[in-house]
């Protein structure tokens, strides 16, 4: 469990607001890992070990582990076991139903009793609007990530859809901040659209904002900084792919760090230029 002070705490330590994407594609993984029991596992755990003193989240992408079924569910568990409990632990998995069936994917990701896992977060498609969200808010500390502006090509065949707000998405954070506060509610923003982020901000002066799309996807941090930083940095900028497959050798770990340290050192300067530091 993790709280906004913890995490702002932990931003201003570390000099970093990177979330580290752990989207492991076992065709991805070097070959020399395949004869361990659960190569997902290890591979994440050296991730983990290489990377943990330069961001404050981690973001496994629930879609990556629930492809390889019962061995993928295992993986996932192994890998929440081992993420540090000071970094907010997240769980990609962009889910959204009626409120009953809602419950049953809360229990999931929160609830360590029922499944052997508890992250500090998920993601939500909020489409379904507000008995899809709420099963969620019951659990003590956890914290909600609603897709508000997705980094997808394909964001423009709804999000931009304009409304009394603006846009649809506009709608969207203006409508969920009536559900709970910034101390329990993020949105997703993809780095791809830093212009939209001083409208973005406009409605959501507080939250935090996880922003993908830097990296593999070519967004901007510089840009999602100028526009998207508030003065407790209220960012959390994922990049997967360009951190854990900086190399598919033996140096893996080392290649996926020197990847994270560069971004690690782009954000030091932005906390800086921001007076967050
Ligand atoms: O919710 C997300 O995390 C997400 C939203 C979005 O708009 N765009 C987006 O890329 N993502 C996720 O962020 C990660 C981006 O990965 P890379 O492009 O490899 O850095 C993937 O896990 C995506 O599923």
């Amino acid at each position: 469990m993790i709280s906004r002070s913890q995490l702002i705490g932990q931003i201003k330590q570390k000099k970093s607001f990177l979330c580290v994407g752990l989207d492991t594609d076992i065709t991805r993984i070097p070959e020399f890992l395949k004869s361990y029991p659960d190569p997902i596992f290890e591979f994440n755990k050296r991730i983990i070990d290489a990377t943990q003193d330069l961001c404050v989240s981690y973001k496994p992408n629930a879609a990556f582990y629930e492809s390889r079924g019962v061995k993928g569910l295992q993986s996932l568990i192994s890998t929440w076991q081992y993420l540090p409990k000071d970094t907010l632990n997240i769980i990609d998995a962009k889910r959204g139903d009626i409120g009953n069936t809602s419950d049953m994917y809360a229990k999931a990701f929160f609830d360590e009793d029922a499944s052997g896992m508890s992250f500090d977060a998920i993601t939500i498609t909020p489409y379904m609007g507000n008995d899809s969200v709420t099963p969620y808010l019951k659990y003590d500390g956890k914290w909600i990530i609603l897709l508000a502006l997705t980094s997808s090509v394909g964001s423009k065949d709804f999000q931009y859809l304009e409304t009394e707000d603006g846009h649809l998405y506009e709608t969207v954070i203006k409508k969920a901040n009536t559900w709970a506060g910034a101390d329990k509610l993020m949105f997703v923003v993809g780095a791809t659209k830093s212009t939209e982020f001083t409208d973005i901000r406009k409605h959501a002066p507080d939250n935090f904002l996880l922003v993908p799309g830097v990296g593999a996807q070519g967004g901007s941090l510089e840009d999602v900084c100028q526009y998207g930083m508030t003065k407790d940095c209220g960012l959390l900028v994922n990049s997967s792919r360009g951190i854990i497959y900086a190399s598919n050798g033996e140096d893996f770990a080392d290649a996926a760090r020197a990847e994270a340290l560069k971004l690690q050192q782009q954000m030091q300067v932005e906390l800086e230029k921001a007076g967050v530091i």
